[in-house]
């Protein structure tokens, strides 16, 4: 079956700075998966490599199979949703009308929201828990409410692939947990969902697949009960680590 995204022997460099190296990877429709490494390993660089925000240095990158280099940035946002790690809010947008502009990949610029593109901001706000705040400008909201209208606003754009960095930083715990199963929820639908995390425990239970990023080759891929354990993790963030394992889940300390 043709991946819904790959990428072929990826290289990237920062001017001289080699960032990524070698990096063969291919997803398919209706996976989780969770990206791990140390800061400055490589992970963002690698979300906008696939989402054609950076061009790789050397190698390619696949949407259903046609190269990205290919494809106009309106189709790609018609298949690829991106929820950056940062998000300024400049402009005192409400909140509905940011949702709302993840309606133009899929209905166009100039365009007065159909019935059925309200249907789908609507549900989006309702899945994002924003109904409430629907007419409040964003550039007053907290950081978490901003970053939950973002993922509202990725999600209008009702893509086969959803992007996420850090996707639960700023997030209370509730609003994390929701999030977590929700994007589970989402895969389970048959999107693609790939994210980075500094928390190893939020895959278990939620991803079916990790990728390790280290030194700029991915280092482990694979289910995270068979790639993600205290040996890993003690070597890959240079600490001591024992886990406690719970049914599906695992959780790591410091002994
Ligand atoms: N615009 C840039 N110019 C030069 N180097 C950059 C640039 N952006 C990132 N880098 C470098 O590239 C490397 C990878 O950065 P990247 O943001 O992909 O890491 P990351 O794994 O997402 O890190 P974090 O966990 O801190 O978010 C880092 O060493 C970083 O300093």
């Amino acid at each position: 079956m043709t991946p819904v995204l790959s990428c072929d022997d990826i290289a990237f460099r920062y001017r001289q700075r080699s960032v990524l190296r070698h990096v063969t990877l291919a997803f398919q429709a209706g996976e989780m998966v969770g990206v791990l490494g140390v800061n400055g390993a490589g992970k963002s660089t690698l979300l906008r490599i696939l989402l054609g925000l950076l061009a790789p240095t050397e190698g390619y990158v696949f949407l259903n199979g046609v190269s990205l280099k290919n494809m106009r940035r309106t189709e790609i946002a018609r298949e690829l949703a991106y929820v950056p790690q940062t998000h300024a809010a400049n402009f005192p947008f409400t909140v509905e009308q940011m949702v709302t502009l993840g309606r133009i990949p899929q209905s166009g610029l100039n365009h007065r929201p159909s019935p059925e593109d309200r249907a789908v901001i609507d549900s989006a706000l309702d899945r994002l828990g924003l109904q409430g705040m629907a007419q409040r400008p964003c550039t007053e909201l907290s950081g978490g409410e901003r970053q939950r209208v973002v993922l509202a606003r990725a999600l209008a754009q009702e893509t086969r692939v959803l992007i996420l960095d850090e996707p639960l930083t700023g997030l209370d715990y509730g609003h994390q947990l929701r999030l977590l199963a929700f994007l589970r929820d989402l895969a389970a639908e048959g999107k693609l969902v790939l994210f980075t995390s500094h928390r190893p425990e939020e895959l278990f239970g939620h991803a079916n697949r990790v990728l390790v990023l280290q030194d700029g080759e991915i280092a482990a891929d694979g289910a995270p009960g068979e790639v993600v354990d205290a040996a890993l993790m003690s070597a890959l963030y240079n600490v001591d680590l024992a886990q406690i394992d719970h049914g599906a889940h695992r959780f790591f300390f410091s002994p």
